[in-house]
């Protein structure tokens, strides 16, 4: 006697099965791990902060891929750490050695890559500390026009509940300061990049409100 396969079970689907919908549901892997995750919240931020230095000073291909790179990866690995974390919350709901052995893992993995961006960030500042040192003006402005852009994607990325007007005011307040900077972008890759991570806090701050529990 043949053992019919086990069938798939069926899931109720928010969308369609095709191809969008794939990306629809990655797109709502990220913004989740974005609305609910502090660590990623911090790497938000701290891309954004990237972006302003890499829009702000001319780099080199090499150092404007590494540092693409980085961000990249950071993001890739928390997301991947918030992914295992919530394997293990389904599968082990007491302590358990190997439950805490596998987030800890997890955990070191992104630590490690984080770890390494800074040490790779430091060493292109430093590289490049000469042209930091004499574009002053450059610099200066970067500075007043990024740190307000920065605060607001912060703002965004906070957790606690806040009228919806305030996050609207934030993320186009940031694009306008973001605006302000392009035309002396160093590198568009960079403003392009940054004007990215201000769209996925926006979209993590609506996420929150519209499910307020993860
Ligand atoms: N079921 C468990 N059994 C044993 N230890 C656990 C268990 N769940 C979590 N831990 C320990 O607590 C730590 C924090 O786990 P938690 O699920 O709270 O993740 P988190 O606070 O979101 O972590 P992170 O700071 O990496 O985002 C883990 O790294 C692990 O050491």
């Amino acid at each position: 006697m043949t053992v019919p396969a086990p069938s798939r079970p069926q899931f109720p689907s928010r969308r369609s099965n095709g191809l969008f919908a794939s990306f629809g549901h990655a797109w709502a892997g990220l913004i989740h791990t974005v609305a609910w995750q502090r660590n990623m919240r911090i790497h938000l931020i701290s891309g954004v902060l990237v972006g302003l230095v890499g829009s702000g000073i001319p780099l080199g291909l090499a150092e404007k891929v590494t540092l693409i790179f980085c961000v990249l990866l950071i993001f890739f690995a928390e997301i991947l750490n918030s992914a295992l974390e919530q394997l293990v919350d389904l599968a082990v709901q007491q302590f358990d050695e190997k439950a805490r052995l596998t987030k800890d893992a997890a955990a070191a993995g992104v630590l490690v890559l984080a770890g390494g961006t800074v040490v790779i960030f430091a060493a292109i500042l430093i590289n490049y500390w000469e042209t930091v040192r004499t574009s002053t003006d450059a610099i200066f402005r970067q500075v007043a026009l990024g740190l307000p852009l920065a605060g607001c994607a912060t703002v965004l990325v906070l957790p606690q509940p806040r009228p919806a007007a305030v996050d609207v005011l934030a993320f186009l307040l940031a694009m306008g300061l973001l605006a302000l900077t392009a035309p002396t972008s160093a590198s568009l890759v960079f403003t392009v990049l940054t004007a990215a991570l201000l769209v996925i806090a926006a979209a993590a701050a609506r996420e929150r409100r519209r499910h307020p529990q993860p």
